[in-house]
C-alpha cells in the first residue's frame, strides 16, 4: 500500500516509523511518504493560511498551495494505483466517524492520500473541485472533539488500517479477535487474564483454566455481552436492529 500525506508538520508523523508499522515500512509492506504543503508557497514567508470569508475566528488554509500539492501526488501514482486513483481521506470534525469497518475498507485500497488541515480547516472548494474530477474525497472524523490538525488523525487511520495488511501483525488471528472485529458481531473484547493464576488476592476466572474450550468460549462470548452492553449500548442497538432487518428479509 501506498499513503501519501500532505502536511505542514510531517514530525508529526515521526511515530509511523516505529515499531509494527515502522517494520511494515523497512519490509515494503507500506510506502508511506510525507510531503510538505509549503514546498508550494510561492511567497517569502511560504504562507498557507487567510483570513475566512464572511468573517470568523482563526483562518483557513488557502485552496493554491493545496490545488498544487495534490495535482503533484495525483500526477505520481503507483504502479498498482486503481484505475479511479486514491481514496482522498481528509480528516475534520465535520467527516463521517472513522470505524473498524472504515479501517476494513480502506485496507484494500492500494494508494491512499491524507491532507492534513490545520487552523480552522481547508477552503472548501478543495475537496469539491478533486471530488469533482472524480477522485474519491472522504472527509472522515475520529470522534466528536477538536483537535488542533489532522495529523493525530493520520497516526490512528494509518496504523488502524496498515495493521490489517497481510503481514504486517504476525498473528492474523490476533486482528480478527480484537474489540470491533465483524467476526465477533462488532462486540467489545471480553477480558483478558495471563499468569499468575493468583495477583493480589485477584484470581482468573476458574473457566479459563478448565480446560474445557467450549465452556471458556461460551464465557467469552457472554463476557463480550455484557461488556458491550454496558459500555456501548449503541453497538447492541445496531446489531439488535439488523437481526430484525434480517428477520425481516426472511418473512
Ligand atoms: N476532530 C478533528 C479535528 O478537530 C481536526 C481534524 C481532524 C479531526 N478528527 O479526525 O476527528
Amino acid at each position: 500500500m501506498r499513503v501519501d500525506v500532505v502536511t505542514i508538520f510531517g514530525e508529526y508523523l515521526q511515530p509511523l516509523s516505529l515499531s509494527l508499522i515502522g517494520r511494515a515500512r523497512e519490509e515494503g509492506l507500506l510506502d508511506l511518504r510525507v510531503r510538505d504543503l509549503r514546498e508550494h508557497t510561492h511567497d517569502r514567508h511560504r504562507t498557507v493560511d487567510d483570513t475566512p470569508y464572511g468573517g470568523g475566528a482563526g483562518m483557513l488554509m488557502r485552496p493554491e498551495p493545496w490545488g498544487e500539492a495534490l495535482d503533484a501526488v495525483l500526477a505520481d501514482p503507483p504502479g498498482d494505483a486503481r484505475p479511479e486513483g486514491p481514496v482522498l481521506l481528509v480528516p475534520s470534525p465535520a467527516g463521517e466517524v472513522f470505524r473498524q469497518a472504515t479501517a476494513v475498507e480502506l485496507a484494500a485500497e492500494p494508494w491512499l492520500v491524507f491532507a492534513c488541515g490545520r487552523y480552522e480547516g481547508i477552503d472548501a472548494r478543495v475537496v469539491e473541485h478533486y471530488a469533482s474530477r472524480g477522485v474519491r474525497v472522504r472527509e472522515v472524523s475520529l470522534g466528536d472533539y477538536v483537535l488542533n490538525g489532522g495529523e493525530v488523525a493520520v497516526l490512528v487511520i494509518v496504523e488502524a488500517v496498515a495493521r490489517l495488511l497481510p503481514g504486517v501483525v504476525g498473528n492474523a488471528a490476533s486482528v480478527e479477535e480484537e474489540s470491533h472485529a465483524a467476526a465477533h458481531s462488532g462486540l467489545l473484547e471480553h477480558p483478558a487474564y495471563t499468569k499468575p493464576a493468583t495477583w493480589r488476592g485477584l484470581d482468573v476466572p476458574a473457566v479459563l483454566t478448565s480446560g474445557h474450550h467450549g465452556l471458556v468460549a461460551r464465557w467469552r462470548r457472554d463476557e463480550a455481552l455484557r461488556r458491550t452492553a454496558r459500555r456501548r449500548p449503541d453497538i447492541v442497538a445496531a446489531l439488535d436492529a439488523a437481526r430484525c432487518d434480517a428477520a425481516d428479509l426472511r418473512v
